[in-house]
Protein backbone atom coordinates (compact mmCIF):
# COMPACT_ATOMS: atom_id res chain seq x y z
CA UNK A 1 0.00 0.00 0.00
CA UNK A 2 1.69 3.11 -1.15
CA UNK A 3 1.12 6.85 1.10
CA UNK A 4 -1.54 7.92 -0.76
CA UNK A 5 -3.66 4.92 -0.45
CA UNK A 6 -3.56 5.37 3.11
CA UNK A 7 -4.31 9.28 2.97
CA UNK A 8 -7.65 8.52 0.97
CA UNK A 9 -8.64 5.67 3.89
CA UNK A 10 -8.70 8.49 6.73
CA UNK A 11 -11.06 10.87 7.64
CA UNK A 12 -8.41 13.09 9.53
CA UNK A 13 -5.73 13.15 11.24
CA UNK A 14 -6.28 13.24 15.04
CA UNK A 15 -2.56 13.10 16.43
CA UNK A 16 1.00 13.73 13.75
CA UNK A 17 4.22 11.78 15.02
CA UNK A 18 5.31 14.98 16.33
CA UNK A 19 2.53 14.91 19.23
CA UNK A 20 2.53 11.70 20.11
CA UNK A 21 6.25 12.03 20.84
CA UNK A 22 6.24 15.05 22.67
CA UNK A 23 3.45 13.82 24.98
CA UNK A 24 5.26 10.50 25.51
CA UNK A 25 8.18 12.71 26.90
CA UNK A 26 6.14 14.71 29.13
CA UNK A 27 4.51 11.79 30.67
CA UNK A 28 7.68 9.86 30.86
CA UNK A 29 8.96 12.73 32.97
CA UNK A 30 6.16 12.32 35.58
CA UNK A 31 6.34 8.60 35.48
CA UNK A 32 9.90 8.99 36.42
CA UNK A 33 8.76 10.90 39.56
CA UNK A 34 6.40 9.17 40.24
CA UNK A 35 7.84 6.07 40.66
CA UNK A 36 11.61 7.13 42.04
CA UNK A 37 13.32 4.70 43.97
CA UNK A 38 10.97 1.91 43.26
CA UNK A 39 10.96 -0.76 40.98
CA UNK A 40 8.96 -0.97 38.00
CA UNK A 41 7.40 -2.98 35.23
CA UNK A 42 5.53 -2.02 32.12
CA UNK A 43 3.26 -4.74 30.87
CA UNK A 44 2.59 -3.73 27.43
CA UNK A 45 -0.73 -4.69 26.15
CA UNK A 46 -0.22 -6.80 22.63
CA UNK A 47 -0.22 -6.23 19.85
CA UNK A 48 -1.65 -2.24 19.81
CA UNK A 49 0.86 -0.90 22.61
CA UNK A 50 4.26 -2.06 20.76
CA UNK A 51 5.08 1.29 19.31
CA UNK A 52 3.94 3.30 22.70
CA UNK A 53 5.62 0.47 24.53
CA UNK A 54 8.46 0.77 22.48
CA UNK A 55 8.75 4.91 22.83
CA UNK A 56 8.07 4.96 26.55
CA UNK A 57 10.56 2.51 27.54
CA UNK A 58 12.99 4.66 25.53
CA UNK A 59 11.78 7.91 26.72
CA UNK A 60 12.24 6.80 30.90
CA UNK A 61 15.09 7.29 32.58
CA UNK A 62 14.96 5.02 35.61
CA UNK A 63 15.60 1.28 35.44
CA UNK A 64 12.31 -1.16 34.25
CA UNK A 65 11.58 -4.04 33.82
CA UNK A 66 9.37 -4.97 30.45
CA UNK A 67 6.83 -8.24 29.96
CA UNK A 68 4.03 -8.40 27.89
CA UNK A 69 0.47 -9.94 27.79
CA UNK A 70 -2.21 -10.15 24.42
CA UNK A 71 -5.35 -10.10 24.87
CA UNK A 72 -8.09 -9.58 22.81
CA UNK A 73 -11.83 -8.52 22.62
CA UNK A 74 -12.34 -7.09 19.01
CA UNK A 75 -12.00 -9.68 16.71
CA UNK A 76 -11.42 -8.17 12.50
CA UNK A 77 -14.47 -5.63 13.38
CA UNK A 78 -14.71 -2.12 15.14
CA UNK A 79 -17.38 -3.44 18.03
CA UNK A 80 -15.65 -4.72 21.22
CA UNK A 81 -16.94 -8.37 21.43
CA UNK A 82 -17.17 -7.74 25.72
CA UNK A 83 -15.12 -10.70 25.59
CA UNK A 84 -11.83 -10.59 26.83
CA UNK A 85 -9.60 -13.58 26.36
CA UNK A 86 -6.12 -14.13 27.33
CA UNK A 87 -3.94 -14.84 24.15
CA UNK A 88 -0.53 -14.60 26.01
CA UNK A 89 0.21 -14.34 29.82
CA UNK A 90 2.84 -12.67 31.50
CA UNK A 91 6.30 -14.40 32.21
CA UNK A 92 6.89 -12.09 35.85
CA UNK A 93 5.36 -12.93 39.15
CA UNK A 94 3.39 -9.67 40.11
CA UNK A 95 3.46 -10.20 43.52
CA UNK A 96 5.22 -7.19 45.65
CA UNK A 97 5.77 -5.54 42.18
CA UNK A 98 4.91 -1.74 40.64
CA UNK A 99 2.62 -2.77 37.62
CA UNK A 100 2.31 -0.25 35.01
CA UNK A 101 -0.23 -1.54 32.17
CA UNK A 102 0.82 0.20 29.07
CA UNK A 103 -2.57 0.99 26.39
CA UNK A 104 -2.68 2.05 23.14
CA UNK A 105 -6.21 2.79 23.71
CA UNK A 106 -9.49 3.16 25.96
CA UNK A 107 -12.38 3.24 24.41
CA UNK A 108 -15.35 1.14 26.13
CA UNK A 109 -13.26 0.88 28.85
CA UNK A 110 -14.19 -3.18 29.15
CA UNK A 111 -10.42 -4.47 28.19
CA UNK A 112 -8.39 -2.62 30.76
CA UNK A 113 -10.94 -2.74 33.89
CA UNK A 114 -10.87 -6.52 32.98
CA UNK A 115 -7.02 -6.49 32.69
CA UNK A 116 -6.82 -4.34 35.56
CA UNK A 117 -8.49 -6.31 37.89
CA UNK A 118 -7.16 -9.56 36.48
CA UNK A 119 -3.71 -8.35 37.57
CA UNK A 120 -4.77 -6.66 40.88
CA UNK A 121 -5.40 -10.42 41.88
CA UNK A 122 -2.51 -11.59 41.74
CA UNK A 123 -0.28 -9.56 44.58
CA UNK A 124 1.20 -6.86 43.26
CA UNK A 125 2.18 -3.96 45.47
CA UNK A 126 0.14 -1.69 42.51
CA UNK A 127 -1.44 -1.77 39.25
CA UNK A 128 -1.80 1.66 37.43
CA UNK A 129 -2.86 2.54 33.79
CA UNK A 130 -1.29 4.44 31.24
CA UNK A 131 -2.92 5.02 27.68
CA UNK A 132 -1.82 6.78 24.85
CA UNK A 133 -5.37 7.50 23.58
CA UNK A 134 -8.92 8.01 25.63
CA UNK A 135 -12.59 8.02 23.97
CA UNK A 136 -14.56 9.41 26.95
CA UNK A 137 -17.33 9.50 25.29
CA UNK A 138 -16.81 5.77 24.46
CA UNK A 139 -16.92 4.47 28.02
CA UNK A 140 -19.05 1.96 28.95
CA UNK A 141 -17.27 1.39 32.10
CA UNK A 142 -15.42 3.79 34.54
CA UNK A 143 -11.87 3.21 34.91
CA UNK A 144 -8.78 4.89 37.04
CA UNK A 145 -6.32 5.85 34.38
CA UNK A 146 -3.30 7.58 36.39
CA UNK A 147 -1.63 9.01 32.57
CA UNK A 148 -3.60 9.62 29.65
CA UNK A 149 -1.84 10.87 26.34
CA UNK A 150 -4.44 12.40 24.87
CA UNK A 151 -8.57 12.40 25.22
CA UNK A 152 -10.01 11.74 21.46
CA UNK A 153 -13.30 11.52 19.71
CA UNK A 154 -15.21 8.88 19.54
CA UNK A 155 -14.06 7.80 16.13
CA UNK A 156 -12.67 4.80 14.89
CA UNK A 157 -9.10 5.17 14.82
CA UNK A 158 -5.76 3.69 12.94
CA UNK A 159 -1.85 3.99 13.42
CA UNK A 160 0.91 3.95 16.12
CA UNK A 161 -0.01 0.26 16.86
CA UNK A 162 -3.96 0.62 16.20
CA UNK A 163 -5.42 -1.26 13.48
CA UNK A 164 -8.12 -1.78 11.62
CA UNK A 165 -8.59 -5.79 10.59
CA UNK A 166 -4.37 -5.89 11.22
CA UNK A 167 -4.19 -2.98 8.77
CA UNK A 168 -2.54 0.28 9.50
CA UNK A 169 -0.49 -0.06 12.95
CA UNK A 170 2.82 0.51 11.23
CA UNK A 171 1.38 4.43 10.80
CA UNK A 172 3.58 6.89 12.81
CA UNK A 173 0.51 9.10 13.58
CA UNK A 174 -3.12 8.47 14.32
CA UNK A 175 -6.22 9.21 12.54
CA UNK A 176 -9.76 8.26 12.02
CA UNK A 177 -10.57 5.94 9.47
CA UNK A 178 -12.57 6.72 6.32
CA UNK A 179 -16.39 5.12 6.89
CA UNK A 180 -16.08 3.96 3.18
CA UNK A 181 -13.30 1.63 4.47
CA UNK A 182 -15.62 -0.50 7.18
CA UNK A 183 -19.12 0.30 5.77
O1 LIG B 1 -11.60 -0.13 25.75
P1 LIG B 1 -11.93 -1.26 24.84
O2 LIG B 1 -13.23 -1.04 24.10
O3 LIG B 1 -11.91 -2.59 25.51
O4 LIG B 1 -10.83 -1.26 23.68
C1 LIG B 1 -9.45 -1.19 23.89
C2 LIG B 1 -8.73 -2.44 23.46
O5 LIG B 1 -8.96 -2.71 22.08
C3 LIG B 1 -7.70 -2.85 21.40
O6 LIG B 1 -7.24 -4.16 21.41
P2 LIG B 1 -7.73 -5.31 20.42
O7 LIG B 1 -8.65 -6.24 21.16
O8 LIG B 1 -8.25 -4.70 19.16
O9 LIG B 1 -6.38 -6.11 20.13
P3 LIG B 1 -5.01 -5.57 19.46
O10 LIG B 1 -4.30 -4.75 20.51
O11 LIG B 1 -4.27 -6.83 19.14
O12 LIG B 1 -5.35 -4.76 18.24
C4 LIG B 1 -6.78 -1.97 22.22
O13 LIG B 1 -5.43 -2.31 22.04
C5 LIG B 1 -7.24 -2.20 23.62
O14 LIG B 1 -6.63 -3.35 24.20
O1 LIG C 1 -10.64 3.11 17.59
C1 LIG C 1 -10.01 2.03 17.63
N1 LIG C 1 -9.13 1.68 16.65
C2 LIG C 1 -8.42 0.53 16.65
N2 LIG C 1 -8.54 -0.38 17.62
C3 LIG C 1 -9.38 -0.10 18.63
N3 LIG C 1 -9.66 -0.84 19.73
C4 LIG C 1 -10.56 -0.14 20.44
N4 LIG C 1 -10.86 1.02 19.82
C5 LIG C 1 -10.13 1.08 18.69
Amino acid sequence: MDSQDVQADLKEILCTKEQIQERIEELAAQIDKDYEGRDLLIVGVLKGAVMVMADLARALHSHVTMDWMAVSSYGSGTQSSGVVRIIKDLETDLMGKHVLIVEDIIDSGLTLSWLKANLESRGPASVEIFTMFRKPEAAKVEIDVKYVGKDIPNEFVVGYGLDYAEKYRNLGFVGSLAPHVYA
